[in-house]
């Protein structure tokens, strides 16, 4: 018997082609051309399995996939705060994901982030484009990453290996997280732990690096931007719900911040009029921090294990298992 995974975000012909390499006997594969909710539902419908990278699985979808031959959602990545996992505990389907498996992809362009904000990188490259020459304009606003001070709020998979990345750069790393890192591993990485607070105060770089959840939702905003050193730079690669989006144009606007560099909003794609695309030295990219091209067939692989063991019966290694 075939099992059907349907892999809700349209992808290009040639990753489909790709995947159907990949995939494992005894499956088929389809996706989703739209995002449109009523054929996400469809594919809830039909599905055994359901893949799923930045489209939201709710309630109602897990609920009716369970009803017809659903068993198991897959997370493409990490971040899994688009998936109702209460419903699917209640109604019995598995919920899988790649832990880690874009960890040095999310680190580099949260690296890439701070360098083009500290080297005024992407003003300097607009005004090119304008045919602008720049260079006094811009070099007084440009600034060293070597030696500041970089705040981590998270230390998982990502944020370790940022500060793997920054060694070069002779930073001070402090980092925030709701237990601390046992001293060796605190060595190895280089990392100072401090409450949000002091990160806050003490930080010229502040880099997110932890999951949306009810208590990170919204948890940087207008006080927080407040007790941040004058002249300090955000950076957002994990989820666009943890900062107030409002909260931080205003902190760029005013100068009290003296740029930012967000991959991901709150809203995706985010509708017009989001005041953060367009504010100068604020470098925006559509959340593209996970995207390799390298680890394209690595990831599928996995997922397609997970899938195959979870229609065999068999167990899901715990770092992906989550339901
Ligand atoms: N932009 C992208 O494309 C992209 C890609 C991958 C992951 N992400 C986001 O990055 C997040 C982190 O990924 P990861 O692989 O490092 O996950 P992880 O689970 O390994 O690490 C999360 C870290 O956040 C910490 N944390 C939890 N609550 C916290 C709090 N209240 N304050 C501070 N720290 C807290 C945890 O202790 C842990 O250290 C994901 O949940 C996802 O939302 C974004
Ligand atoms: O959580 C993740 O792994 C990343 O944000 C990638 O997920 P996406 O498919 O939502 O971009």
């Amino acid at each position: 018997m075939s099992h059907l995974i349907v892999v809700l975000d349209p992808i290009s012909p040639q990753r489909l082609e790709q995947m159907h390499g990949l995939l494992p006997d005894g499956f088929a594969l389809e996706t989703v051309a739209s995002r449109d909710p009523a054929e996400q539902m469809a594919a809830a419908k039909r599905a055994d399995f359901l893949v799923t990278g930045d489209l939201p699985v709710d309630a109602a979808m897990m609920r009716a996939g369970a009803a017809a031959r659903l068993k198991g959602v897959h997370k493409w990545g990490v971040g899994y705060d688009s998936i109702d996992i209460d419903t699917a505990r209640e109604v019995g389907i598995r919920v899988m994901r790649t832990t880690g498996s874009n960890a040095r992809a999310v680190a580099e362009t949260a690296v890439t982030l701070m360098l083009s904000v500290q080297r005024s990188i992407v003003s300097g490259h607009e005004g090119m484009l304008r045919g602008e020459w720049l260079k006094g304009a811009v070099g007084p606003r440009t600034f060293l990453l070597t030696g500041k001070t970089v705040g981590l709020v998270g230390l998982g998979f990502i944020g370790k290996n940022v500060a793997k990345l920054l060694r070069g750069f002779d930073c001070r790393i402090l980092y925030t997280k709701p237990t601390k890192l046992p001293a060796d591993e605190e060595r190895e990485f280089g990392v100072e732990h401090a409450d949000l607070q002091t990160l806050l105060r003490e930080s010229d770089v502040v880099s997110l690096h932890c999951a949306l959840t009810p208590e990170t939702r919204w948890m940087m905003g207008k006080e927080q931007f407040a007790a941040m050193k004058d002249g300090a730079i955000l950076i957002n690669t994990a989820r666009g719900g943890i900062v107030v989006e409002e909260d931080l144009a205003d902190a760029v606007e005013s100068g009290k911040l003296r740029g930012a560099g967000v991959d991901v909003f709150a809203t995706e794609p985010p509708p017009a009029g989001n005041r953060l695309i367009g504010l100068p030295n604020v470098v925006v990219t559509p959340h593209i921090a996970a995207q390799a091209t390298d680890n394209f067939d690595a990831t599928v692989s996995r997922m397609f294990e997970n899938i195959r063991r979870v229609a065999a019966g068999e167990p899901v290694p715990e770092i992906d298992h989550l339901v």
